[in-house]
Protein backbone atom coordinates (compact mmCIF):
# COMPACT_ATOMS: atom_id res chain seq x y z
CA UNK A 1 0.00 0.00 0.00
CA UNK A 2 1.37 2.87 -0.89
CA UNK A 3 1.02 6.10 1.59
CA UNK A 4 -1.40 8.09 -0.93
CA UNK A 5 -3.51 4.98 -1.53
CA UNK A 6 -7.23 6.54 -0.42
CA UNK A 7 -7.99 3.07 0.64
CA UNK A 8 -6.19 3.18 3.34
CA UNK A 9 -4.85 6.55 4.13
CA UNK A 10 -8.05 8.06 5.47
CA UNK A 11 -6.52 6.16 8.65
CA UNK A 12 -3.97 9.02 9.21
CA UNK A 13 -1.58 9.49 12.16
CA UNK A 14 -3.73 12.71 12.56
CA UNK A 15 -7.21 10.76 12.53
CA UNK A 16 -6.68 7.34 14.51
CA UNK A 17 -7.10 8.81 17.50
CA UNK A 18 -10.26 9.99 16.70
CA UNK A 19 -10.94 6.37 15.38
CA UNK A 20 -10.01 4.99 18.57
CA UNK A 21 -12.89 6.56 20.42
CA UNK A 22 -15.47 4.16 21.44
CA UNK A 23 -17.84 3.91 19.20
CA UNK A 24 -22.15 3.85 19.61
CA UNK A 25 -23.04 -0.03 18.69
CA UNK A 26 -24.47 -1.20 15.86
CA UNK A 27 -27.81 -3.21 16.77
CA UNK A 28 -27.53 -7.17 17.47
CA UNK A 29 -27.51 -9.47 14.66
CA UNK A 30 -30.82 -10.73 15.05
CA UNK A 31 -30.74 -13.58 12.81
CA UNK A 32 -33.03 -14.89 10.37
CA UNK A 33 -35.14 -17.93 9.49
CA UNK A 34 -32.78 -21.01 8.48
CA UNK A 35 -32.50 -20.37 4.44
CA UNK A 36 -31.22 -23.50 3.17
CA UNK A 37 -31.46 -22.44 -0.51
CA UNK A 38 -28.88 -19.47 0.30
CA UNK A 39 -26.89 -21.92 2.22
CA UNK A 40 -26.70 -24.60 -0.95
CA UNK A 41 -26.13 -21.65 -3.10
CA UNK A 42 -22.92 -20.53 -1.84
CA UNK A 43 -19.80 -21.48 -3.39
CA UNK A 44 -16.20 -20.49 -3.03
CA UNK A 45 -13.70 -20.20 -5.88
CA UNK A 46 -10.52 -21.56 -3.76
CA UNK A 47 -7.93 -20.74 -6.54
CA UNK A 48 -9.09 -17.33 -7.07
CA UNK A 49 -9.25 -16.73 -3.41
CA UNK A 50 -5.89 -17.90 -2.71
CA UNK A 51 -4.37 -15.99 -5.96
CA UNK A 52 -5.88 -12.35 -4.84
CA UNK A 53 -4.11 -13.52 -0.92
CA UNK A 54 -0.87 -14.58 -2.52
CA UNK A 55 -0.35 -11.20 -3.60
CA UNK A 56 -2.00 -8.93 -1.37
CA UNK A 57 1.26 -8.76 0.92
CA UNK A 58 3.21 -6.91 -2.34
CA UNK A 59 0.26 -4.68 -2.98
CA UNK A 60 0.20 -3.81 0.51
CA UNK A 61 2.71 -1.94 2.73
CA UNK A 62 2.80 0.81 4.77
CA UNK A 63 5.30 3.23 6.12
CA UNK A 64 6.41 5.52 8.93
CA UNK A 65 3.61 7.47 10.28
CA UNK A 66 1.25 5.41 8.32
CA UNK A 67 2.44 2.22 9.95
CA UNK A 68 2.43 3.34 13.37
CA UNK A 69 -1.10 4.73 13.49
CA UNK A 70 -2.12 1.45 11.55
CA UNK A 71 -0.49 -0.24 14.33
CA UNK A 72 -2.21 1.37 16.98
CA UNK A 73 -5.50 0.83 15.26
CA UNK A 74 -4.97 -3.03 15.67
CA UNK A 75 -4.16 -3.22 19.15
CA UNK A 76 -7.60 -1.39 20.25
CA UNK A 77 -8.51 -4.73 18.42
CA UNK A 78 -7.06 -7.02 20.20
CA UNK A 79 -8.71 -9.51 22.24
CA UNK A 80 -5.47 -10.26 24.63
CA UNK A 81 -5.52 -13.97 25.14
CA UNK A 82 -3.97 -16.67 27.40
CA UNK A 83 -5.89 -19.87 26.81
CA UNK A 84 -3.42 -22.31 28.76
CA UNK A 85 -4.10 -25.57 31.14
CA UNK A 86 -1.18 -23.07 33.41
CA UNK A 87 -2.69 -19.81 33.45
CA UNK A 88 -2.75 -18.53 37.26
CA UNK A 89 -4.41 -15.64 38.76
CA UNK A 90 -1.09 -14.01 38.77
CA UNK A 91 -0.50 -14.24 35.18
CA UNK A 92 -4.03 -13.03 33.89
CA UNK A 93 -3.18 -10.12 36.64
CA UNK A 94 -0.70 -9.47 34.45
CA UNK A 95 -2.67 -9.46 31.33
CA UNK A 96 -4.93 -7.30 32.56
CA UNK A 97 -2.47 -4.47 33.27
CA UNK A 98 -0.89 -5.07 30.00
CA UNK A 99 -4.95 -4.87 28.53
CA UNK A 100 -5.20 -1.36 30.25
CA UNK A 101 -1.96 -0.50 29.06
CA UNK A 102 -0.61 -2.11 26.17
CA UNK A 103 1.95 0.93 25.19
CA UNK A 104 4.59 2.02 27.30
CA UNK A 105 3.39 5.53 28.36
CA UNK A 106 6.53 7.53 27.14
CA UNK A 107 5.79 6.06 24.09
CA UNK A 108 2.43 6.27 23.33
CA UNK A 109 3.13 9.84 24.05
CA UNK A 110 5.49 10.24 21.05
CA UNK A 111 3.20 8.75 19.13
CA UNK A 112 0.47 11.86 19.96
CA UNK A 113 -2.22 9.20 21.53
CA UNK A 114 -3.67 8.55 25.29
CA UNK A 115 -5.97 6.52 26.46
CA UNK A 116 -5.18 3.51 24.38
CA UNK A 117 -6.46 -0.22 25.57
CA UNK A 118 -7.07 -3.29 23.96
CA UNK A 119 -10.18 -4.52 22.75
CA UNK A 120 -10.70 -7.52 25.24
CA UNK A 121 -8.99 -10.11 27.38
CA UNK A 122 -10.21 -13.35 26.52
CA UNK A 123 -9.79 -16.61 29.11
CA UNK A 124 -11.13 -19.73 30.01
CA UNK A 125 -13.99 -19.61 32.58
CA UNK A 126 -12.03 -20.60 35.15
CA UNK A 127 -9.98 -16.74 34.93
CA UNK A 128 -13.45 -14.86 34.19
CA UNK A 129 -13.69 -13.38 37.96
CA UNK A 130 -10.17 -12.21 38.10
CA UNK A 131 -10.00 -10.70 34.78
CA UNK A 132 -13.35 -9.31 35.61
CA UNK A 133 -11.96 -8.07 39.16
CA UNK A 134 -8.61 -6.49 37.38
CA UNK A 135 -10.17 -4.44 34.65
CA UNK A 136 -12.98 -3.08 36.80
CA UNK A 137 -13.64 0.64 35.34
CA UNK A 138 -11.41 0.34 32.43
CA UNK A 139 -14.43 -0.60 30.30
CA UNK A 140 -12.29 -3.61 28.73
CA UNK A 141 -14.75 -6.77 28.52
CA UNK A 142 -14.14 -9.92 29.12
CA UNK A 143 -14.62 -12.85 26.80
CA UNK A 144 -14.82 -16.14 28.16
CA UNK A 145 -14.12 -19.44 25.77
CA UNK A 146 -17.05 -21.47 26.14
CA UNK A 147 -18.99 -24.95 25.35
CA UNK A 148 -16.38 -27.42 25.59
CA UNK A 149 -13.61 -25.28 24.31
CA UNK A 150 -11.25 -26.15 21.98
CA UNK A 151 -13.28 -29.56 20.65
CA UNK A 152 -16.95 -28.87 21.88
CA UNK A 153 -17.56 -32.37 22.90
CA UNK A 154 -18.83 -32.16 25.93
CA UNK A 155 -22.59 -33.02 26.71
CA UNK A 156 -24.92 -30.38 25.07
CA UNK A 157 -26.85 -29.61 28.17
CA UNK A 158 -23.09 -28.90 30.33
CA UNK A 159 -22.28 -26.46 27.17
CA UNK A 160 -24.96 -24.52 27.86
CA UNK A 161 -24.46 -24.79 31.04
CA UNK A 162 -20.80 -23.19 30.86
CA UNK A 163 -21.78 -20.55 29.15
CA UNK A 164 -24.36 -19.50 31.64
CA UNK A 165 -21.66 -19.68 34.39
CA UNK A 166 -18.99 -17.38 32.21
CA UNK A 167 -22.00 -14.86 31.61
CA UNK A 168 -22.60 -14.63 35.56
CA UNK A 169 -19.40 -14.54 36.16
CA UNK A 170 -19.20 -10.91 34.37
CA UNK A 171 -17.93 -12.32 31.00
CA UNK A 172 -19.26 -9.85 28.57
CA UNK A 173 -18.32 -11.84 25.30
CA UNK A 174 -18.54 -15.22 24.99
CA UNK A 175 -16.92 -17.28 22.19
CA UNK A 176 -18.35 -20.62 21.38
CA UNK A 177 -16.78 -23.32 19.52
CA UNK A 178 -19.21 -25.31 16.80
CA UNK A 179 -19.59 -28.73 16.11
CA UNK A 180 -17.65 -29.77 13.26
CA UNK A 181 -19.35 -32.61 12.61
CA UNK A 182 -22.44 -30.58 11.44
CA UNK A 183 -20.27 -28.88 8.99
CA UNK A 184 -18.98 -32.10 7.72
CA UNK A 185 -22.06 -34.03 7.35
CA UNK A 186 -23.62 -31.02 5.73
CA UNK A 187 -26.30 -31.14 8.88
CA UNK A 188 -27.24 -27.44 7.98
CA UNK A 189 -30.09 -27.41 10.28
CA UNK A 190 -28.08 -28.75 13.38
CA UNK A 191 -25.60 -26.08 13.51
CA UNK A 192 -28.12 -23.35 13.48
CA UNK A 193 -30.42 -25.35 16.28
CA UNK A 194 -27.40 -25.36 18.08
CA UNK A 195 -26.08 -21.75 17.76
CA UNK A 196 -29.29 -20.49 17.88
CA UNK A 197 -29.27 -22.29 21.78
CA UNK A 198 -25.96 -21.21 22.33
CA UNK A 199 -26.72 -17.16 21.49
CA UNK A 200 -29.88 -17.23 23.33
CA UNK A 201 -28.27 -18.86 26.52
CA UNK A 202 -25.46 -15.85 26.09
CA UNK A 203 -28.44 -13.49 26.92
CA UNK A 204 -27.18 -10.07 26.73
CA UNK A 205 -23.16 -11.16 25.83
CA UNK A 206 -22.41 -11.01 22.73
CA UNK A 207 -21.72 -14.32 21.07
CA UNK A 208 -18.53 -15.34 18.84
CA UNK A 209 -19.02 -18.17 16.96
CA UNK A 210 -15.21 -20.02 16.49
CA UNK A 211 -16.05 -22.57 13.26
CA UNK A 212 -12.16 -23.79 13.63
CA UNK A 213 -11.83 -23.35 10.02
CA UNK A 214 -8.78 -25.37 10.36
CA UNK A 215 -11.15 -28.76 10.57
CA UNK A 216 -13.63 -28.12 8.02
CA UNK A 217 -11.72 -29.31 4.75
CA UNK A 218 -12.86 -26.72 2.57
CA UNK A 219 -13.47 -23.28 1.77
CA UNK A 220 -16.60 -23.51 0.39
CA UNK A 221 -17.54 -25.50 3.87
CA UNK A 222 -16.36 -22.26 5.53
CA UNK A 223 -18.55 -19.74 3.75
CA UNK A 224 -21.62 -22.25 4.49
CA UNK A 225 -20.71 -22.37 8.13
CA UNK A 226 -20.21 -18.23 8.56
CA UNK A 227 -23.69 -18.07 6.62
CA UNK A 228 -25.31 -20.57 8.61
CA UNK A 229 -23.70 -19.29 12.30
CA UNK A 230 -24.88 -15.34 10.68
CA UNK A 231 -28.95 -16.68 10.32
CA UNK A 232 -28.67 -18.30 14.02
CA UNK A 233 -27.53 -14.86 15.44
CA UNK A 234 -23.85 -14.89 15.67
CA UNK A 235 -22.77 -11.65 16.63
CA UNK A 236 -18.95 -12.58 15.34
CA UNK A 237 -17.66 -14.97 13.19
CA UNK A 238 -14.10 -16.21 14.20
CA UNK A 239 -12.15 -18.48 12.63
CA UNK A 240 -10.05 -20.61 15.11
CA UNK A 241 -9.61 -21.79 18.76
CA UNK A 242 -5.27 -21.27 18.48
CA UNK A 243 -5.76 -24.81 18.75
CA UNK A 244 -5.86 -26.36 15.04
CA UNK A 245 -3.08 -27.50 13.43
CA UNK A 246 -3.74 -24.49 11.02
CA UNK A 247 -5.75 -21.57 12.23
CA UNK A 248 -6.29 -18.03 10.81
CA UNK A 249 -5.09 -17.67 7.32
CA UNK A 250 -5.82 -14.71 4.37
CA UNK A 251 -7.66 -17.26 2.35
CA UNK A 252 -10.23 -18.11 5.03
CA UNK A 253 -10.42 -14.66 5.86
CA UNK A 254 -11.04 -13.82 2.41
CA UNK A 255 -14.01 -16.13 2.08
CA UNK A 256 -15.37 -15.31 5.76
CA UNK A 257 -16.10 -11.49 5.45
CA UNK A 258 -17.33 -12.26 2.04
CA UNK A 259 -19.75 -13.99 3.74
CA UNK A 260 -20.23 -11.48 6.51
CA UNK A 261 -20.75 -8.60 3.21
CA UNK A 262 -22.88 -11.11 1.43
CA UNK A 263 -24.78 -11.04 4.44
CA UNK A 264 -25.75 -7.59 5.19
CA UNK A 265 -26.36 -6.84 2.40
CA UNK A 266 -29.29 -8.87 1.87
CA UNK A 267 -30.33 -8.80 5.50
CA UNK A 268 -28.60 -5.54 6.68
CA UNK A 269 -27.37 -6.52 9.83
CA UNK A 270 -23.62 -6.12 10.20
CA UNK A 271 -21.89 -9.22 12.09
CA UNK A 272 -18.35 -8.49 13.22
CA UNK A 273 -14.87 -10.86 12.35
CA UNK A 274 -12.39 -12.31 14.72
CA UNK A 275 -9.34 -13.73 12.89
CA UNK A 276 -7.37 -15.89 15.83
CA UNK A 277 -4.82 -18.38 16.51
CA UNK A 278 -0.91 -18.00 14.80
CA UNK A 279 -0.76 -14.09 14.54
CA UNK A 280 1.80 -13.10 16.36
CA UNK A 281 3.26 -10.54 13.54
CA UNK A 282 2.67 -6.90 13.23
CA UNK A 283 3.21 -7.19 9.20
CA UNK A 284 0.85 -9.76 9.09
CA UNK A 285 -1.86 -7.54 10.82
CA UNK A 286 -1.96 -5.05 9.24
CA UNK A 287 -2.22 -7.22 6.00
CA UNK A 288 -5.40 -8.26 7.62
CA UNK A 289 -6.50 -4.81 8.37
CA UNK A 290 -5.85 -3.81 4.80
CA UNK A 291 -8.19 -7.12 3.45
CA UNK A 292 -11.17 -5.68 6.05
CA UNK A 293 -10.82 -2.22 4.63
CA UNK A 294 -11.00 -3.40 1.02
CA UNK A 295 -13.90 -5.67 1.66
CA UNK A 296 -15.91 -4.17 3.74
CA UNK A 297 -14.80 -1.05 4.93
CA UNK A 298 -13.98 1.59 7.41
CA UNK A 299 -16.86 0.63 9.73
CA UNK A 300 -15.35 -3.25 10.45
CA UNK A 301 -11.86 -1.95 11.75
CA UNK A 302 -13.80 -0.58 14.74
CA UNK A 303 -13.80 -2.85 18.15
CA UNK A 304 -17.52 -3.82 17.83
CA UNK A 305 -16.88 -5.58 14.55
CA UNK A 306 -13.46 -6.88 14.51
CA UNK A 307 -10.63 -8.46 16.66
CA UNK A 308 -7.60 -10.19 16.71
CA UNK A 309 -7.11 -13.17 19.05
CA UNK A 310 -4.22 -13.18 19.71
CA UNK A 311 -1.66 -14.27 22.87
CA UNK A 312 1.55 -12.69 21.54
CA UNK A 313 0.87 -10.14 18.47
CA UNK A 314 1.18 -7.02 20.92
CA UNK A 315 4.81 -7.87 21.74
CA UNK A 316 5.90 -7.54 18.05
CA UNK A 317 3.60 -4.65 17.30
CA UNK A 318 4.89 -2.66 20.45
CA UNK A 319 8.77 -3.96 18.75
CA UNK A 320 8.00 -2.15 15.42
CA UNK A 321 6.51 1.26 17.47
CA UNK A 322 10.02 1.34 19.35
CA UNK A 323 11.52 1.01 16.07
CA UNK A 324 9.54 3.35 14.48
CA UNK A 325 10.62 5.49 17.42
CA UNK A 326 13.75 5.03 17.92
CA UNK A 327 15.43 3.70 14.61
CA UNK A 328 16.34 0.26 17.11
CA UNK A 329 14.65 -2.63 17.71
CA UNK A 330 14.28 -3.91 20.96
CA UNK A 331 14.98 -8.17 21.82
CA UNK A 332 11.78 -9.67 21.70
CA UNK A 333 12.04 -10.92 25.60
CA UNK A 334 11.91 -7.26 26.70
CA UNK A 335 8.30 -7.60 25.57
CA UNK A 336 7.92 -11.41 26.65
CA UNK A 337 4.22 -10.68 28.19
CA UNK A 338 1.84 -10.87 25.21
O1 LIG B 1 -8.48 -16.96 20.36
C1 LIG B 1 -7.31 -16.77 20.41
C2 LIG B 1 -6.25 -17.75 20.16
O2 LIG B 1 -6.38 -18.85 20.99
C3 LIG B 1 -4.90 -17.15 20.31
O3 LIG B 1 -4.01 -17.90 19.55
P1 LIG B 1 -2.43 -17.58 19.58
O4 LIG B 1 -1.95 -18.02 20.93
O5 LIG B 1 -1.89 -18.42 18.47
O6 LIG B 1 -2.22 -16.13 19.35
Amino acid sequence: MRAEDPRLTTLSPETAATGLLPQLAHARNPGMALDLDWVAGVQANTSAIERRCATLGGRRSVKKDWQAAWLLKAISLIDLTTLSGDDTPGRVERLCAKARQPVRPDMLAALGMTGLTVGAVCVYHDMVETAVRCLEGSNIPVAAVSTGFPAGLSPWRLRLAEIGESVKAGAKEIDIVISRRHVLTGNWQALYDEMREMRAACGEAHVKAILATGELQTLRNVARASLVCMMAGADFIKTSTGKEAVNATLPVTLTMIRAIRDYQDRTGHKVGYKPAGGISKAKDALLYLALMKDELGAPWLQPDLMRFGASSLLGDIERQLEHHLTGAYSAGYRHALA
